[in-house]
């Protein structure tokens, strides 16, 4: 599994690089540089004609090795420095006086007008590669730099962006005026933050980790993208070998949640799925799947006897207003054993902070809804999630399911980046079959992780088939059999 750190989080790796491994800046700057050529020519050794686009820190530094090490091999390098070179890093100037020394093609740019007068002259660029900033950004791209990176988002030509796209905030994943829409991604060491959340994914597409030997940390954030086959099931079984769920929740107008879960959780593989609601409200059942069992609860009585022998219980779904009644399920639910997954209006009852003696409970907010569960607002969330879910998680002693371009799954021990997500996901209902296949999951005991990738693959599955604008959440529940074949 590939690391994900933090912009602090890399500088520490790299001061620690410096001290166990004696080794320079300089020398480290250069064995990136030449591991990311390395790598490219082996994706694409037709490549003739390079653009180098360097800023005066040591990004522009990776790009320079990179050109060095293309110019040995007799490719056509046109190296270009944009902006003062009195802001150069030691390290950058070191390359640029081994490019005066090699006689190599360089200029210095300073004005837009030079920088397009500079471009019309080359008449043929294979691939422009990105080094105008990496995790060094510190504050909105503006003047020429935005220009200059306006000009590449124009050009119908490959970029390579190194570390991240220039312009992307290679923490927060938000673009700072302006950012690279790059087609490679090499970033070093570790996945950026940023490369994950917010805009990161919208600045990227191939993103590949250059591994150079660094010294590592203990963060135990991780990017998790293997979807693993389920435990193969056995002649010798009934269904409830396959575990029993109960999805609690509905009100008039929003039944349909219920229903979707409740598919989601067989069609994902439990055995037996029920979905009970108040009994003001069992005629507005949606009660198209005769292979759910509905129960309706009038009391607590009627509650615990529902519960009895289920392995897991999701609460929340369908649920506009809280009455005493959905305060009621909630009480009873926390002084359970039973695995509970709270979703929607469900994960705000936590904000009580009662005490909980259930000792598994998963949350599966959006940023929304994690963002008035913690009390901030959502751009607050966005800036920094992680920070919140640890926060969470020390909070209510619960494993937080954070819902974005990325999902992050996170409990005590770890924290995962899903990055196998959709924009087709983005649709009401999509939700409620994510709860329904984490519910399966969690009552057998599977991993969470491969809840979340097998909605995402579904969401896939469903894309290749229809217009991303026109899938519905019944189209990735009728996908998730396709996930399963496909992973054995
Ligand atoms: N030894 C090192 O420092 C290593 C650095 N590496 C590379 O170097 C990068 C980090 O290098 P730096 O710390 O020099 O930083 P960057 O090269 O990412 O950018 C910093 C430079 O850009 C300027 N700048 C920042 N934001 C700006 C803005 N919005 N508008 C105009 N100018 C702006 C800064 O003043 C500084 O000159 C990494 O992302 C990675 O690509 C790697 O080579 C590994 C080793
Ligand atoms: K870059």
């Amino acid at each position: 599994m590939e690391q994900v750190v933090t912009i602090k989080e890399m500088k520490e790796i790299e001061q620690k690089t410096y001290a166990v491994q004696h080794i320079s800046s300089f020398d480290l700057m250069v064995k990136v540089g030449k591991e990311i050529y390395k790598t490219f020519q082996k994706e694409d050794s037709k490549s003739k004609t390079f653009l180098l686009l360097c800023g005066t820190g040591n990004n522009g530094g990776d790009a320079l090795v990179f050109g060095e090490e293309a110019f040995k091999q007799n490719k056509k390098v046109h190296a270009v420095i944009i902006g003062q070179p009195s802001k150069q890093t030691e390290e950058s100037l070191l390359m640029i006086k081994r490019y005066q020394d090699q006689n190599m093609e360089l200029s210095f740019v300073e004005h837009y007008r030079d920088f397009i007068t500079l471009v019309d002259q080359i008449n043929h660029i294979d691939i422009i590669i990105d080094g105008l900033f990496g995790i060094g950004l510190s504050k909105k791209v503006a003047g020429l730099y935005k220009d200059v990176i306006d000009w590449m988002n124009q050009q119908k030509i490959k970029t390579l962006s190194i570390d991240c796209p220039s312009g992307l905030n290679a923490d927060t994943g938000e673009i700072m005026g302006t950012a690279v829409k790059a087609d490679l991604t090499y970033t070093i060491e570790a996945y950026k933050q940023g490369l994950l959340i917010n805009d990161g994914l919208d600045c990227t597409k191939d993103i590949k980790v250059i591994h150079v030997g660094m010294e590592s940390i203990p963060n135990q954030k991780f990017l998790y993208d293997t979807f693993q086959p389920m435990p193969t099931r056995i002649h010798n079984s009934h269904k409830y070998h396959y575990k029993n769920v109960l999805t609690i929740g509905g009100q008039v107008g929003v039944m349909g949640a219920l229903t979707l879960a409740g598919q989601s959780a067989l069609v994902s593989g439990v055995g037996l799925s029920t979905i009970a609601t108040n009994i003001q409200h069992q005629d507005h059942f949606v009660r198209s799947i005769p292979e759910l069992m509905y129960e309706v609860i009038q009391d607590q009585k009627d509650l615990l006897k529902l519960i009895n022998k289920k392995d897991a219980i999701l609460f929340g779904l369908g649920i506009k207003a809280s009455t005493p009644f959905e305060q009621m399920i909630f009480d009873t639910l926390i002084q359970t054993d039973i695995p509970l997954v709270l979703d929607a209006a469900g994960i705000l009852f936590l904000k009580q902070k009662k005490h909980s003696k259930n000792q598994r409970i998963i949350i599966t907010p959006h940023y929304g809804e994690f963002a008035k569960l913690m009390d901030v607002d959502v751009n607050t969330i966005s800036q920094n999630p992680t920070y919140y879910i640890n926060q969470c998680i020390n909070i209510y002693h619960c494993e937080v399911v954070l819902k974005g371009p990325s999902t992050i799954y996170a409990n005590q021990n770890q924290m995962l980046y899903l990055n196998q997500g959709t924009p087709a996901l983005a649709k009401a209902g999509s939700g409620d079959v994510l709860a329904g296949i984490i519910l399966t999951f969690a009552s057998r005991n599977l991993p969470i992780e491969h809840a979340i990738l097998l909605h995402m693959f579904a969401g896939q599955e469903a894309k290749s088939k229809k217009h991303v604008e026109s899938i519905l959440a019944q189209d990735i529940i009728n996908s998730i059999h396709l996930v399963y074949k496909k992973y054995g």
